[in-house]
């Protein structure tokens, strides 16, 4: 997909997109509600013709300008959230509905196969109606994966199943696109599913993709406030950055070149994610300090309030502490930084209105755009 831009009526909510998926990889399309996403999805399966740019499958051009292969001919399997199975057929007629076209013996061996791929093969005789939820959603994937799609496209698959059942199927949808190596796109808005069933993610905002990468790489090195805010409660402190040094509430930290190198001071954003505190019961010398207002065990860490002396209020920051060591409510420790969990970002960069709290001075902890 090179450079595609598409909208509704006149206003554009897909801008520029382009995007490359390996054979056999997984990509989700990640993003807040209204980002683009679907759409982004629904020109890849041909449902919508984009406004401009060019979609490629397997080396053949499958839309571009007017021309443009309708979505039957693109070989595209769909699982969606509503994925509907007909109640009137039995689950094998079911999976065998898109490959009628198939020659009988050929249509129950394809059958036969794609109900093994999801462990559903004795339920073949057996209608929708008798299935569990994720039942049906094992035979709604067979019926995506049996005419053999050269790619699947999932929008939000899981979001209709409550917690438990959707980690099940999830991770055997995941376990079963990777066994068959199909190539797949999914839609979804929680960063969590996204780091876990993709390859490649794709971060979207406003019909733009914000940045793209493994799990790791958007986690660790987010390229701006949004994305770092994104994958999960982060804290944020003003900062002034000069000759590649950020001055912070937290002492002084290496920031990137980016963020600041000229001899003139810079505003900028230290960012810090949770679990990157370290909390130190005898602070040592000038090392910046806190006071513990709250800690509350939520099994695998205890998340800790601290105040930092900072203006009038304080800074109230929040931080994930796997192995919490013996300290009482209002105890004052010395702060630590874990670097991978610190970022540094031009104050002028993209989200710079979210990093004003709500009160001066007050809780600077922001919660992720779900
Ligand atoms: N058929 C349509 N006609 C007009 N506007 C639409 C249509 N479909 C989507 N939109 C608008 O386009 C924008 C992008 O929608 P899209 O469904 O692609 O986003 P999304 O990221 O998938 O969001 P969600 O997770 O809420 O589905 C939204 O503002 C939406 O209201």
């Amino acid at each position: 997909m090179r450079a595609i831009t598409h909208g509704y009526g006149s206003r554009p909510v897909v801008r520029d997109v382009s995007l490359v998926l390996p054979p056999g990889q997984l990509m989700c399309l990640l993003g807040p509600s209204g980002c683009g996403k679907t759409t982004t999805l629904r020109i890849a399966a041909g449902l919508e013709h984009p406004w401009t740019g060019e979609i490629r499958m397997g080396g053949e051009t499958v839309a571009m300008g007017a021309e443009a292969l309708p979505p039957e001919r693109r070989h595209i399997g769909f699982l969606f959230q509503d994925f509907a199975l007909f109640p009137h057929l039995t689950v094998a007629d079911n999976v065998g509905f898109g490959i009628t076209h198939r020659r009988r013996a050929e249509r129950r061996q394809r059958v036969r196969a794609a109900l093994d791929m999801v462990g559903m093969a004795e339920h073949a005789k057996v209608y929708p109606h008798t299935l569990s939820g994720g039942q049906q959603q094992r035979v709604a994937l067979a019926r995506a994966l049996a005419p053999e799609p050269r790619l699947m496209l999932l929008d939000e698959p899981f979001s209709g199943l409550d917690a438990r059942l959707r980690h099940q199927i999830r991770a055997e949808t995941f376990d079963v696109l990777r066994a068959n190596g199909v190539a797949a796109v999914m839609v979804t808005h929680d960063p969590e599913e996204a780091m876990y069933m993709a390859d490649r993610i794709v971060l979207m905002d406003q019909g733009r993709i914000v940045q793209t990468g493994d799990p790791a790489t958007l986690y660790h090195q987010p390229a701006c406030p949004f994305a770092a805010r994104f994958f999960g409660e982060i804290n944020e402190l003003p900062a002034r950055v000069r000759h590649g040094v950020a001055e912070t509430p937290l002492g002084t930290l290496p920031a990137p070149p980016r963020a600041g190198h000229r001899d003139a001071p810079r505003n900028a954003l230290a960012m810090i994610r949770p679990e990157a505190f370290v909390l130190e019961t005898a602070p040592q010398g000038d090392q910046p300090r806190a006071r513990i207002t709250a800690i509350r065990h939520l099994g695998r860490f205890h998340d800790v309030t601290l105040v930092i002396a900072d203006g009038a209020t304080g800074t109230h920051l929040h931080a994930h502490i796997a192995d919490m060591p013996p300290i009482p409510l209002g105890a004052e420790v010395g702060i630590g930084l874990k670097p991978a969990g610190v970022f540094i970002f031009p104050a002028d960069e993209r989200g710079k209105a979210a990093v004003l709290s709500p009160e001066p001075g007050s809780v600077s902890s922001v919660h992720p755009a779900l």
